[in-house]
């Protein structure tokens, strides 16, 4: 399952938006800087409005939709790579995340202690992304360091694989991201396994007050700017306005989000974009029992994609029943789609489109 991992100064909400998200979470908020020790890990799902769709047409008791694990990483403060704070403990914990979500803080409350006193969007990000480059550093160097004792005797690998870090080394001494080195596949490959954080996809998540919602607001602007710059997502979302409306009733929340000009909270969209960002793509199953969303990676053939559900499908793979998820709501049945010849018949070399309905055939 895909994981994204939630990091940020203290005190600027990511526990509030953690607990939002897991609505059962038990994370703890409080108006105090390390409130959260132990990471917090919780499933969301992904909205997709095409469930509802395709349950009606397949009359399917349930609904599954695909989710998204989130990691709420508290501990990230200047000089955490060297350890303080929660320190190196927690930037382990985002290495084993596929992306990050940067909560800044975009919203004023003279109540609540900022740990840099002011706020500034733009130096709250420099200080992550900087400890972040430093723990990379602090690896690619280590690594360096062991590739050289291991190939006395020179191997193609070994050269490679020290050129490429060689070149990471470089680029993260200067306090740059390691995705600034613009590394090819190839390059990428030999060291994938280092799992480092300035090569993960970002999310930018815009915490503002309920008021700034509707409209952004300066501080907005600058995280905007920042992650044009370094081809990263904005999501503008109000952790506060989300954990109101986990108290409301449906009647009451529609009301409190129209008072606020708004028709979410950024939630939804926070989720959405996690998803999107990984270039992951969605397949439907459709039967009586459930309409169910399964992940996939771009590019993944039929066989593949059957080994999401099970392993077994994979091995056993004989030929998947497809349709596109909008041919067969032009045509509102599998019945009528099979007899408008829109169902096909795909093989192991297919390669599964996004919003494909599938029934695999298999002899397990
Ligand atoms: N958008 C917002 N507008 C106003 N207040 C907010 C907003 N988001 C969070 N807060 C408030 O800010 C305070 C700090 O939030 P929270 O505890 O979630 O921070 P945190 O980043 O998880 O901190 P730590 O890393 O110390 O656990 C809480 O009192 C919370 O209610």
């Amino acid at each position: 399952m895909l994981k994204a991992g939630i990091v940020g100064l203290p005190n600027v909400g990511k526990s509030t938006l953690f607990n939002a998200l897991i609505a059962n979470a038990k994370a703890e908020a409080a108006n105090f800087p390390f409130c959260t020790i132990e990471p917090n890990v919780g499933t969301v799902t992904v909205p997709d409005q095409r469930l509802n769709k395709l349950a009606e047409i397949g009359k399917s008791a349930q609904i599954v939709p695909a989710r998204v694990e989130f990691v709420d990483i508290a501990g990230l403060v200047k000089g955490a790579s060297k350890g303080e704070g929660l320190g190196n403990q927690f930037l382990g914990n985002i290495r084993a995340c596929d992306a990050i979500v940067q909560v800044v803080r975009c919203f004023d409350n003279p109540d609540i202690h900022h740990v840099e006193a002011t706020i500034d969007p733009a130096r709250d990000i420099e200080i992550i992304n900087l400890e972040l480059s430093l723990s990379d550093l602090a690896q690619v160097e280590k690594r360096m360091e062991r590739t050289r004792k291991n190939s006395r005797v020179a191997s193609k690998e070994a050269s490679f694989e020290l050129e490429v870090l060689e070149k990471l080394q470089q680029t993260l001494d200067q306090g740059q991201p390691a995705r600034m080195a613009n590394l090819n596949e190839e390059e990428l490959a030999a060291i994938s396994f280092l799992q480092l954080l300035t090569l993960k996809p970002i999310i930018y998540a815009a915490n503002v007050s309920e008021d700034d919602l509707a409209t952004g607001n300066a501080w907005v602007e600058k995280v905007r700017a920042i992650a044009s710059n370094e081809n990263a997502e904005v999501v503008i979302v109000s952790a506060q306005v989300e954990a109101e409306l986990i108290e409301l009733s449906d009647a009451d929340k529609l009301e409190f989000l129209e008072s606020l000009g708004v028709s979410e909270g950024g939630l939804r969209s926070l989720i959405k974009a996690t998803y999107d960002l990984l270039g992951l793509r969605t397949y439907f199953t459709v039967g009586p029992k459930e309409a169910r969303a399964w992940t996939i990676t771009a590019g993944m053939s039929a066989p593949q994609a059957a080994g999401v559900i099970h392993s077994d499908f994979e091995r056993g793979f004989i030929r998947a029943e497809t349709i596109g998820f909008d041919d067969l709501v032009q045509t509102g049945s599998m019945k009528a789609a099979k007899e408008k010849g829109l169902v096909r018949s795909e093989g192991k070399e297919y390669t599964v489109q996004e919003g494909d309905v599938m029934l695999f055939l298999t002899n397990t």
